[in-house]
């Protein structure tokens, strides 16, 4: 019971936005993609909801294919914001609510429920252009969740919003997980989905250069990390075999070696010289995984 993104390809003219792409999204779950710009998550976000069908390949949820009427079975939020400005807030919500067979009664409970927990109750009756971008993304998540359904696409739903309003939002994915859905999501900020997914998949120019299990994908990376503090100069790492860079901050040097053993080696040469306040083996981050399967991201 999943849903199965199988060897989809779309092409836009001579341009390949999502390329042979494969990707297993376990039910229940929060699955992150990842990508920097361009790299064909929103694309594929679409083909999903049935707004594009693929050039060749096939998207199914519980073995079934799905069509231009899965937007009906998916919440979806939109990269680019979905609202009609001059509607308030509760005649917008009671309309997509509608949409999709809810009562108004009903709309009107979980809207308010959701609105008193963003802090915004008492905007249910403001135009939507009334609010801020980041109220009015809140909204637009609302808008996503408010039937219930079993699957859920949220298109960069943490852009735009301030830290505090990030870390409510974040609570509120794992609400609509923990109460069984399934979430799909895309951003640019790898300690977002580090904190919210077990499942991944980094795209670059619409294919997935790593997907799977986050503690799968970093265990097949062989790079891993030091993190040393100690009261005297660093600079002999450099030279050290198998260090691969060092990088020095004021709180910390992080060291990149080629395998676990070169730890070994560096721990030896720091006890030689005195006292450490700190040595740490650490595993790769998804951004050190993102940079060196993608390149920095351009944000
Ligand atoms: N309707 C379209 N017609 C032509 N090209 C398109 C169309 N939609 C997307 N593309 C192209 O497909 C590629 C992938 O775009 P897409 O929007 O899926 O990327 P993305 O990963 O969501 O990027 P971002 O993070 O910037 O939103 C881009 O090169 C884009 O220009």
């Amino acid at each position: 019971m999943t849903l199965e993104i199988a060897d989809v390809t779309k092409s836009f003219g001579s341009h390949t936005a999502v390329d042979h792409l494969s990707l297993t999204i376990p039910k229940g779950q929060i699955y992150g993609v990842l990508g920097a710009n361009g790299a064909g998550k929103t694309t594929t976000f679409r083909m999903i909801i049935g707004l594009m069908k693929p050039t060749s390949g096939k998207i199914t949820y519980d073995g079934i294919q799905l069509n231009e009427r899965s937007s009906e079975r998916v919440g979806y939020l939109p990269e680019e914001r979905g609202l009609y400005p001059k509607l308030t807030v509760e005649q917008q919500l009671v309309y997509l609510g509608r949409l999709r067979g809810m009562r108004k009664a009903a709309v009107l409970e979980e809207m308010n429920q959701w609105l008193d927990r963003f802090g915004i109750g008492h905007y249910a009756k403001k135009k939507v252009e009334e609010l801020s971008k980041g109220n009015q993304q809140k909204i637009q998540f609302i808008a996503s969740v408010l039937h219930r359904l079993e699957l859920v696409i949220l298109d960069e739903p943490f852009s735009g919003l301030d830290p505090v309003n990030v870390e409510m939002l974040k609570k509120a994915v794992l609400d609509v997980k923990n109460q069984g859905t399934t979430l799909l999501f895309s951003s640019h900020r790898m300690e977002h989905v580090e904190e919210l997914c077990e499942h991944i998949c980094i795209m670059h120019q619409g294919r997935a250069v790593a997907s799977g299990g986050i503690k799968e994908i970093k265990s097949q990376h062989p790079k891993k990390y030091v993190r040393i503090d100690a009261p005297y100069a660093l600079d002999f790492l450099e030279q050290m075999e198998g260090v691969e860079e060092v990088d020095i901050h004021p709180n910390g040097t992080r060291v990149r070696i080629a395998q676990e053993n070169v730890a070994h080696d560096i721990f030896q040469c720091l006890s030689d010289r005195g006292f450490v306040r700190k040595f740490e083996l650490e595993e790769p981050t998804l951004n050190d995984i993102f940079i060196e399967k993608v390149g920095a991201v351009n944000e």
